[in-house]
Order: C-alpha cells, then sequence, then structure tokens
C-alpha cells in the first residue's frame, strides 16, 4: 500500500508539474491524515493529523470542486490557507471522491505563485484523482478488514471469561501435535481439569463468583505450565484441557500434581472477604501405549520391563483423559489419575 501511495504521489507531481504533493485522507468533516507526501524529491508518510475545520479544506469538503488558495507550512508540509493571505507559492486543492461521492480525501500540489496548472496538466491530474481515490479507499478497508480479522481471530482464538485459548483452537493444536507425532514420532500428553462440586460454589456463593472462581483457576493453570509451550484452554463451562507437547506420562503427571496442590492451597475469597476452599480433579493421558513385560530373575523375583509400543490415536489419547477424570471424581474428587 505504501507502494501505491508513494506512486501516486509522484505520479501528481511528475503530472502537476509541482515539487510539494501532499496527499491527505479525510478521516472526518474537521479531520484529515497526511497518508503521504513528496516534499522536494522526497516521500514520506507522516500518518500526521491535520485539522481541516477553519481551513480552506473545509470549502473544497463541502463544495467537491477544486480551488486554488496560497500557501503556507504547517508541521512541516504545505497547507492552503485564504485568499487574502500573503505567500510565495499557492496551493491546488483537488477533492477525490469515492464512488458514494463523498470526498474521502484531498490532493495539496503547490505551484510557484504567479504560475498555474496549465489546463492540459490538470486534466491529467483529474484522470487520476479516481485512481487516488481507490487507492485511499482500499487503503482504509485494507485497515477495516485487518482489524476485522484481528477481532475475530481473537474471538476464536481466546475464551474471553478466562482468557485462555477456546477449545477450538485447543483442537486445532491437538491435531497438529498429532500429525507432527505420528510423522516424525515423539510424546505429548493432555490433562483433563474439572472444578470439584462447582455447583455448590455456585449455588453457595452466586454465579459472579463461581465465574471469578474460573479466572482464579485459568490463573493457576498459567502460572504452572511452560508458556509459548503448552497449551492451555477452557475446554467447556467448569472443565480445562492442557495439551503438553515434548511430555511423557511421568512429566504430565508431576505437573498435573502441581495444579493440583496449587488449587488446594490457593486462597480464595468472597467479595466480603470469607475464605472457601476449591479443589481439583485431573485425568491424565498421553500419545505412547507402554508394553509391561515380566521376568523373573536370578534370585526369582518377578521384574517388570516397561517399553514404548504403539503411538494410540488421537481420539484413544482423548477417550483415555476422559475416563481417567472421572475415575477421579469417582474416587472422591482432588485427585490425579493416570493412564499409564
Ligand atoms: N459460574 C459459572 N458456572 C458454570 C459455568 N459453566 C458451568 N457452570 C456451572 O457448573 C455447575 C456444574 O455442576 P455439576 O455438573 O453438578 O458439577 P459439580 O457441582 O462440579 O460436581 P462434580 O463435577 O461432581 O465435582 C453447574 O452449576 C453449572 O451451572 C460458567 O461458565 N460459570
Amino acid at each position: 500500500m505504501k507502494q501505491l501511495i508513494k506512486q501516486a504521489v509522484i505520479t501528481l507531481a511528475r503530472f502537476g508539474n509541482s515539487k510539494q504533493v501532499v496527499l491527505l485522507k479525510v478521516e472526518t468533516i474537521n479531520n484529515g491524515i497526511i497518508i503521504g507526501a513528496f516534499l522536494n524529491g522526497e516521500f514520506l508518510i507522516s500518518n500526521e493529523s491535520i485539522k481541516l475545520n477553519n481551513t480552506p479544506l473545509e470549502k473544497i469538503i463541502s463544495t467537491k470542486q477544486t480551488y486554488t488558495y496560497p500557501g503556507t507550512i504547517v508541521k512541516s508540509i504545505p497547507f492552503p490557507i485564504y485568499q487574502d493571505s500573503r505567500s510565495d507559492f499557492s496551493c491546488v486543492c483537488l477533492p477525490l471522491l469515492n464512488e458514494e461521492n463523498q470526498v474521502i480525501g484531498i490532493v495539496i500540489l503547490t505551484q510557484k505563485i504567479g504560475i498555474s496548472l496549465s489546463s492540459e496538466r490538470l486534466h491529467v491530474v483529474n484522470l487520476l484523482r479516481p485512481l487516488i481515490a481507490a487507492i485511499i479507499e482500499t487503503n482504509v478497508t485494507m485497515i477495516e478488514l485487518l482489524a476485522e480479522r484481528e477481532n475475530l481471530l481473537q474471538l476464536s482464538t481466546i475464551d474471553s471469561l478466562t482468557s485462555l485459548y477456546t477449545r477450538r483452537y485447543f483442537e486445532t493444536r491437538l491435531q497438529e501435535e498429532f500429525t507432527k507425532v505420528s510423522r516424525h514420532g515423539g510424546v505429548f500428553s493432555l490433562l483433563l481439569i474439572d472444578i470439584d462440586h462447582f455447583k455448590q460454589i455456585n449455588d453457595t456463593c452466586g454465579y459472579k463468583e463461581g465465574n471469578r472462581v474460573l479466572q482464579e483457576v485459568a490463573q493457576i493453570l498459567t502460572n504452572s505450565i511452560r508458556k509459548e509451550i503448552d497449551i492451555p484452554c477452557r475446554y467447556n463451562g467448569k472443565q480445562f484441557g492442557i495439551l503438553l507437547p515434548y511430555t511423557d506420562v511421568d512429566g504430565a503427571y508431576i505437573l498435573a500434581e502441581r495444579i493440583r496442590r496449587g488449587c488446594e492451597q490457593h486462597l480464595f475469597t468472597t467479595q466480603q472477604g470469607i475464605p472457601f476452599k476449591v479443589t481439583l480433579s485431573i485425568g491424565v493421558a498421553h500419545n505412547i501405549d507402554i508394553a509391561h513385560h515380566e521376568e523373573l530373575n536370578d534370585n526369582d523375583h518377578i521384574v517388570v520391563e516397561s517399553a514404548p509400543v504403539t503411538e494410540v490415536s488421537k481420539e484413544e489419547v482423548i477417550y483415555r483423559v476422559d475416563v481417567m477424570l472421572n475415575a477421579a471424581k469417582q474416587a472422591g474428587h482432588n485427585q490425579v489419575m493416570v493412564w499409564w
């Protein structure tokens, strides 16, 4: 876009026989932004905001006509002033209209005083105007589109209550991780974490307090994991998932225990300052099936040899982590259960 604007102002300078060209985007009736300028052989983008009210540019916007005024220098760029002012140069100000006939920009071309733009040159400049208007319009649309895209991306990626990733994003990352280890080998683990007796918390403290608990638990998770590597998400209402790339089941268990203890020891308080406990049940699973092989040693003791054998499917890992979470609940809550 910068390149297009540069081409536009240089072309205007050439055909307008002008040493100084300013391309102004009209933001509001009172305000404009310099999106490109060609000043004495140099192109610059200033993004400088310029006031339009009480200047001749107001008239350009309201009449949509081209006018010539004496010029002055404002914020290092040539700018039109009213007719009765003295100046060494004049500014030819041309409105740029969009398809709805609104003024979306203004071109300012300077001329030495006493020399006016010939009708042939003015004709060529006029031919360029719709093109430059389209460049400005596209620029605006692009910025808006990018902002919109950014917004949507943010919405589909980050859970608004907890600031953890959304389940949708989590599942995409899980699929990527699974594809990666299927091709190149490797381990990953999953944690599925559920807040115990959450209904009771909601019922006693209120739904809003319940939401605050969700936020604090999310913070405990964030503080416990490897930043930029592990992927924590809000899996659904009161459940959280964490994808742990490059982590075997022993490492996953250690982390799960750390999270469980961290939450158990965390001081939760109601808004009235009354403390209460929150505990977590956690299921752990990983993508490797480990074969256990039993042998008798020289002293007739059983020795268990373990060796990784196969990688299990993504669906199987999700199934296993869910089974282990339910087992943790069944076993009395506040526990970690592992599918070894
Ligand atoms: N505040 C709040 N509550 C939620 C949210 N999502 C789900 N809940 C509540 O979570 C509670 C879940 O209740 P249950 O399924 O009985 O689970 P529980 O009370 O945690 O029981 P256990 O899972 O056995 O420990 C319900 O009261 C839901 O309304 C949420 O986003 N915010």
